[in-house]
């Protein structure tokens, strides 16, 4: 008997994803479903081609299908659709065109390093296939440029001269408000200034289309921060942190502002987490040890792991090449890829409303 459309749905609604607990058929993930005599052809559209579980949901989608009698050859296609989840509206804040989610990345204090992991997750998102945005929104003390390699660069208008073109490196399209500054100078801005300016920032740049646009805030839970985080339509924060009892305590301070604000708080992330000996490879706990995740629990948010202390992680983003893009193969690029992909998935599971949940073969 020949082998149906409906009998290979039917084995693909027994295949749950494991973060957003549906079925892919209800999900809206199958597509094109093919049959050529023995032979059943699907495309798997995941919410994000930084998904961790690729690899597990293609093999269950082979074994299911492949439990049809008559089928005796599965060919699956496994791409991405990133799904829209911009801010819950506030009147305020309009979504920007083309930029299907903003994540911001915050700390309760400065040099936790939080423009560090920042630059590596957005090269790692962009290395996975995702269309990266990247914005220092970090006024104060603007390092993503140093980060990323364009020190020097200066954002060129569009040809109707109205809106900046962002500098691209290493797949990814930077922004930074140490582009407008002379190179050297400090502003002194106030908070409301800030925001307006980083709101209208935001919005004169030519983006096109982005999956996610990391926002490296400036470092506190200040009057700056607070109007900063309104301004902007978030799909969610992420707050970075060092070990310390003191770190998680301000940690708590950033994740409760957000909180107020009604930002979902995507996750933590603890950096300088261990010190990784380059000699011995062993683990060495500098600090108090758990306290990121410690704080997650306590705050009930997801945690995204932690990132060692090591001196190449420093220097690379010193001297202007992320680790991720420096040394893809490395194991500080495994962590970032890890820390990223958490944080897709997690953005995944909060855009899950905006999923269609009709059946989409
Ligand atoms: N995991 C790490 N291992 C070693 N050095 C690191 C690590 N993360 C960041 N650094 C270094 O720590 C310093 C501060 O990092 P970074 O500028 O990213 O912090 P920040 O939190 O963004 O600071 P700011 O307060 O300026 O916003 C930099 O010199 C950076 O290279």
């Amino acid at each position: 008997m020949a082998v149906t459309e409906q009998e290979v749905l039917g084995q693909l609604r027994k295949v749950i994803d494991p973060d957003l607990h549906k079925d892919l058929v209800t999900l809206g993930m199958i597509k094109n479903v093919k049959i050529e005599g023995s032979h059943v052809s699907f495309t798997v559209e995941l919410t994000t081609p930084a998904c961790p579980l690729k690899e597990e949901i293609e093999n269950m989608c082979r074994e299911a299908v492949g439990e049809i009698a008559g089928v005796e050859l599965v060919t699956i296609e496994m791409t991405a659709n990133v799904r829209a989840n911009v801010g819950k509206g506030v009147p305020t804040q309009q979504p920007l065109a083309g930029v299907k989610n903003i994540i911001a990345i915050a700390s309760g204090k400065g040099g936790v390093g939080k423009s560090t992991v920042s630059a590596n997750i957005a090269c790692a998102l962009a290395q996975m296939g995702a269309k990266v945005g990247l914005m220092d929104a970090d006024i104060y003390g603007p390092s993503i440029p140093l980060i990323m390699g364009v020190e020097d660069e200066k954002p060129e208008v569009d040809e109707q001269k109205e809106k900046l073109i962002p500098i691209e490196r290493y797949g990814v399209k930077i922004i930074s408000m140490g582009f407008l500054q002379p190179s050297g100078s400090a502003v002194i801005w106030r908070g409301p200034m800030v925001a307006k300016a980083v709101q209208q920032f935001l919005r004169d740049v030519q983006w096109g289309e982005i999956d996610y646009l990391i926002v490296d805030l400036p470092p506190g839970t200040g009057d700056a921060q607070l109007t900063l985080a309104q301004a902007i339509p978030l799909s969610g924060a992420v707050v970075v942190m060092t070990p310390q009892d003191l770190a998680a305590a301000v940690a708590v301070k950033a994740v409760s502002m957000f909180k107020r604000l009604d930002v979902p708080i995507l996750g933590i992330v603890e950096n300088m987490s261990y010190f990784l000996c380059p000699t011995c490879n062993s683990r060495h706990h500098v600090f108090s040890h758990g306290g990121g995740e410690q704080a997650a629990e306590a705050l009930d948010v997801p945690f995204f792991g932690g990132i060692p202390l090591a001196i190449d992680i420093g220097a690379d983003a010193d001297q202007g090449t992320p680790s991720v893009v420096l040394n893809p193969d490395g194991q500080y690029a495994q962590v970032f890829r890890e820390v990223a992909e958490r944080i897709a998935a997690q953005v995944s599971i909060r855009a899950r409303s905006f999923i269609p949940l009709t059946m989409n073969a």
